[in-house]
């Protein structure tokens, strides 16, 4: 773990010292976005028109910031128009690593970079940042159009609908108001929340994070147990966000994070509702639980010194979702 620093790889941990031992997560710096016709984006430089098989994701199956776009690349059928790049589920001394010596890690077909790193200084080589996954890789320009996984997702959402991408817009103009509030709680209670709760290094931000994270899901679950989904019965981004990190959280956050005052499966809802997403066409595919459980208990010295890795609980997502009794699943157009 660590980051570049004018360019230079330096291996350090979170700094929760300056913050009362409570953990922040740093912006994202590459904000440029891929647009249909190439015109410029909400942030960043324009020049990123939407082409087959021009741009690349770089993930690890492990992140759930990184499964959003592997989901959202599932959902609108883009399989065939952009390639991805698994890193190894480690994240040690040198970051993420590009080596495929794990089932399901790619290595780096592209330029066969051995770290995440590397990449991240072609793009710019006096970059001062983390090295985070995901990155939208333009392999036309050569360099990093964006690490920001909520707007990569909204990239794919539209801007590749001209070259035929599967009908169904999960962030429609009419429910935006709607999504941003829910992105906006999920994203600092629950997201965010387990990490703060796990990375914590003072009892008193652990207490508070955690706390507010199962506060969230009590409201969570209550909400759900009236509609099918976050904003009604209509399947939108705020869903995708939220899923992510509900797939990890008994698997790893309710011991490696110390989530542990219920787990999702006490959740008749929120259960039900994983579930739910989880038969979505393609995207169990995009769930690799070893990668997952291997990621968390193994990177993270801090935490889990040994690195062992726990038993798990027994999983079945397959079963019934019971989730039709609330209404018809909707897409928008
Ligand atoms: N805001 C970013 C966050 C991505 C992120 O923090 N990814 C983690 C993996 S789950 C990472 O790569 N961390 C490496 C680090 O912080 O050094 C996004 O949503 O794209």
């Amino acid at each position: 773990m660590g980051l570049l620093v004018d360019g230079k790889w330096q291996d350090k941990w979170y700094d929760t010292k300056s913050t009362g031992g409570r953990f922040k997560r740093s912006e994202s710096q590459f904000r440029n976005w891929v647009t249909a016709n190439g015109e410029d984006g909400p942030s960043g430089e324009g020049g990123f028109a939407a082409e087959s098989d021009r741009y690349h994701l770089y993930v690890s199956y492990a992140c759930p910031w990184a499964h959003r776009t592997l989901i959202v690349r599932a959902l609108k059928g883009l399989q065939d128009h952009i390639g991805v790049s698994v890193v190894h589920p480690h994240m040690l001394e040198n970051g993420w690593e590009l080596s495929d010596d794990f089932d399901g890690a790619t290595g780096d077909g592209l330029y066969h970079f051995e770290k995440l790193y590397e990449l991240y200084l072609k793009a710019d080589e006096n970059y001062t940042g983390r090295v985070t996954v995901p990155v939208l890789w333009d392999k036309q320009q050569e360099t990093i159009v964006s690490n920001e996984s909520a707007e990569i997702i909204r990239m794919l959402n539209t801007s590749f609908d001209h070259l035929g991408a599967t009908p169904g817009n999960y962030y429609p103009d009419a429910l935006r108001a709607e999504i941003d509030a829910i992105n906006e709680a999920v994203y600092h209670d629950v997201n965010n929340g387990v990490y703060k709760s796990g990375f914590a290094t003072s009892q008193d931000a652990y207490d508070e994070a955690v706390t507010t994270l199962f506060d969230r899901l009590d409201v969570l679950e209550q909400h759900l147990s009236e509609q099918r989904y976050l904003v009604g019965n209509t399947l939108t981004e705020a869903d995708i966000r939220l899923w992510t990190t509900l797939v990890r959280f008994d698997p790893v956050y309710v011991t490696h994070f110390k989530c542990d005052r219920k787990r999702i499966s006490d959740y008749p809802n929120l259960q039900g509702y994983l579930k739910d997403i989880y038969q979505l066409p393609d995207v169990a595919e995009t769930v690799n639980m070893a990668h997952i459980r291997h990621h968390y208990f193994r990177s993270h010295p801090t935490v889990n010194p040994h690195g062992i890795i726990s038993i798990g609980p027994q999983l079945d997502w397959h079963t019934p979702h019971d989730r039709d009794r609330l209404g018809e699943r909707k897409i928008s157009c």
